[in-house]
């Protein structure tokens, strides 16, 4: 019944450029021909001494890298030199190990380094496209972090958003649906995937699925599985995302966008907590904590009729609204300096000053794309910062100018810059005037006129 209709669909690839690095001709082979029916370009080697060129020939996102090369040097050394070879040489690229029976520790050594995953040989053929395809999608969304570094971002200490992450403590250890609202880049995923790390299924998967990029005719294969012959492309069974997600969490983000005939389908998931697999009849057991989110106004989408009463229900055991940028400012400059640093690092320019009053200006401004534009607006201006300054250009935004709000706020600014400075050397008026660039009357006049008293 899913027959020839559906065959172009599947047929269509993820584009992902995929290198696969064994000195194993056979596991070369068998990966290439298991790979390709999901992936646009794999490429194999051999030779682990050409990866870099490789890498470079073919711009390759994702490495699959095995960790021994040579018979009788079979400790995993190898592999994790080249791994930090690769992370050396092009930072952005991410890695699977491919390790055997017995090197487990020094995969998760590897992790530790920063590779994405591992896999064991021989692997599991459902695992290794699962494994890459979550890969591609941290490629896709520029989120190419470890679970570590994701727990380090930066929360900041509003009043709007310790409100939400309070809430979202105590709900975290239950096992309740949540709803998570919020404009495009407010932190959606940020959020889920720390409900999941707090949660006691956090060494379990956290599956994260993109409904408003599942184009609607995948929807139930890629979210239910399908069996072996179920339609034309369907070569072997094939679990779905619900069932990878088994023990741990599935997040449903943009839930908003599933279209009414899906959402039937999607509210049987949830009451029956069972999938069925496409082309199969029966119903397997799935035990998944649900989390899903959008941007859309959902009651308005219910009155509308554009979303189902029971599901929307179902979804918002729970909901979480995360605030624009907008309205948690007292966190902007924070978050600001937040992505410096961590660009400077990144792009490793050394430290970076701000020209003075751009803090005015980044006040001003509205922040449609949330924390994601700051983000991407900050990369820019730490690639684009001459001489270690970054200016206002830099940031390639436009914002009216001087008003009485404005001024208020540069000379917090610049208030609040002195006494950080003071406080970094322990009181030293010289060291403080020279890292801010003022003689030391000009610095003792600024003191006087904030009040600023040394501790
Ligand atoms: N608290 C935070 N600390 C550091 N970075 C953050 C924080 N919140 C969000 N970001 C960054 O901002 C970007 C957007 O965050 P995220 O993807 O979680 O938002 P979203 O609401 O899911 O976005 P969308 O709705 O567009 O998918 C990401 O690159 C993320 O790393």
């Amino acid at each position: 019944m899913y027959g020839s209709v559906q065959l172009g669909i599947f047929m269509k690839k993820i584009n992902s450029r995929i290198l696969v690095v064994d000195d194993q001709v056979e596991v070369l082979i068998a990966a290439k021909m298991i790979l390709k029916r999901t992936f646009e370009t794999i490429v194999t080697l051999d030779n682990p001494k050409d990866i870099l060129q490789t890498i470079n020939d073919h711009s390759i996102e994702i490495v699959l890298l095995d960790m021994n090369f040579r018979v009788g040097y079979e400790d995993g050394k190898e592999g994790i030199y080249r791994l930090r070879e690769i992370q050396e040489h092009f930072p952005q690229v991410k890695i699977i190990l491919m390790t055997s029976y017995g090197q487990v520790e020094r995969a998760v050594e590897g992790i530790k380094l920063g590779a994405i995953d591992y896999m064991m040989k021989p692997w599991d053929n459902e695992k290794l496209v699962h494994t890459v395809k979550e890969t591609v999608q941290l490629v896709r969304k520029g989120r190419g972090k470890t679970v570590a570094e994701k727990e380090t971002s930066f929360r900041g200490t509003s009043p709007a958003i310790l409100a939400v992450y309070k809430v979202a403590e105590r709900v975290a250890k239950t096992d309740a649906n949540v709803l998570i609202l919020g404009e495009n880049g407010t932190g959606k995923f940020i959020l889920a995937s720390h409900l999941h790390n707090q949660s006691a299924r956090r060494a379990k998967p956290f599956i994260h699925v993109d409904l408003g990029a599942l184009h609607e005719n995948l929807f139930e294969s890629e979210l239910f599985g399908y069996a072996k012959g179920a339609f034309t492309d369907a070569r072997q069974d094939t679990a779905g995302r619900f069932e990878a997600a088994e023990g741990g969490t599935i997040f449903l983000d943009e839930i908003g966008n599933v279209p009414l005939h899906l959402q039937s389908k999607l509210l049987q998931v949830l009451q029956n907590r069972t999938v069925t697999r496409l082309g199969e009849s029966k119903a397997r057991p799935v035990d998944v904590r649900i989390i899903t989110a959008t941007n859309t106004d959902m009651e308005a989408a219910v009155g509308e009729r554009l979303f189902r009463e029971d599901l929307f229900y179902r979804i918002n055991t729970i909901s979480l609204s995360l605030p624009p940028l907008r309205e948690r400012k007292e966190d902007l400059l924070a978050m600001f300096d937040y992505f410096v640093a961590q660009y400077a690092d990144k792009y490793e320019v050394g430290s970076l000053a701000v020209e003075q009053g751009l803090s005015t200006y980044l006040m001003q401004y509205e922040w449609p794309g949330n924390i994601r534009e700051l983000q991407n607006r900050v990369e820019r201006a730490v690639i684009l910062a001459e001489d270690g300054l970054i200016r206002w250009e830099h940031l390639g935004l436009t914002v009216p100018m001087s008003t009485q709000s404005q001024d208020n706020v540069l000379l917090d600014f610049e208030r609040k810059t002195i006494e950080k400075t003071l406080e970094k050397y322990s009181g030293n008026v010289s060291r403080t005037a020279t890292a801010l660039g003022l003689s030391r009357p000009a610095l003792y006049r600024k003191m006087e006129k904030y009040h600023i008293r040394i501790k």
